[in-house]
């Protein structure tokens, strides 16, 4: 079970990023590197973490138009990292082409391509703010299921989406298809600015494939035994 969760080190430098993967290498499968930490720091910190034994799920979240968001995955593809990810609703064309560069960049490199994945709708946005803000009429997990479907039709892995909408995303892709699920709280854990949260627990039993924890961990006094308390109620 442990390899399917991916703690997220929104910390603002390597001495902190480093010490959380010391601290909880031996507890989860993965470390995710976002914009918080890569900004600080610069694309060299994907190798240090790589390098202090952490996979790294590199979350930049491409969102632009089709030759810049290829261009800038080209670049990602020699960082080491076996995950990273794109805005899905910044078109198919813009999805197909990200990941047709990122292969081609890794055939080239001679390396396994990362996984590409496409972020659905934030965990962070309800129903209404998606519906009222952004003017989509259709239902979130609607929404969410059809925005997975052009993942798919893109050449992409999976998505990101709260776990809340994985029968929604099964039913338009199918079983093989990686959905990674943020938005995971404990119940012993605050919501934060989260808003579709889901526990360990119930994301597992809907067949979640990763799941990604940020600050019931890494704020937690002791992360590695907010993690092992974790692990527990999974496993
Ligand atoms: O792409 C992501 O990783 C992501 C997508 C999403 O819809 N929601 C979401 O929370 N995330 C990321 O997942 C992490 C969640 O952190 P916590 O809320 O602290 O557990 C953050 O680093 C977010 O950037």
């Amino acid at each position: 079970m442990r390899e399917k969760i991916i703690v997220a080190l929104d910390v603002d430098t390597q001495q902190e990023a480093l010490a959380l993967t010391t601290a909880l290498r031996d507890h989860v499968g993965a470390f995710k590197v976002g914009l918080q930490l890569y900004n600080n720091t610069g694309p060299g910190i994907v190798k240090t973490i790589a390098d202090a034994g952490g996979k790294v799920f590199l979350d930049l979240k491409f969102h632009d138009i089709p030759n810049t968001a290829a261009r800038a995955a080209e670049a990602v593809v020699g960082l080491g990292a076996f995950m990273f990810n794109v805005h899905a609703s910044g078109g198919k064309k813009m999805m197909a082409d990200t990941a047709a560069a990122a292969k081609k960049r890794a055939e080239k490199l001679g390396i396994p391509a990362p996984l590409l994945i496409g972020v659905t709708v934030l965990t962070s946005m309800s129903e209404e703010e998606l519906q009222d803000e952004l003017g989509v009429t259709r239902s979130l997990p609607e929404h969410v299921g059809a925005l997975a479907r052009q993942c798919q039709q893109a050449g992409l892995d999976g998505v990101v989406a709260s776990a809340r909408e994985i029968p929604w995303i099964r039913k338009a892709c199918g079983e093989d298809f990686v959905i990674v699920t943020p938005g995971i709280r404990p119940a012993w854990a605050a919501g934060d600015d989260q808003s579709r949260i889901v526990t360990p627990k119930d994301a597992l039993k809907q067949g979640a494939d990763y799941l990604v924890v940020g600050r019931p961990l890494t704020k937690a006094e002791d992360p590695a035994e907010a993690a092992k308390r974790l692990l527990a109620e999974i496993e």
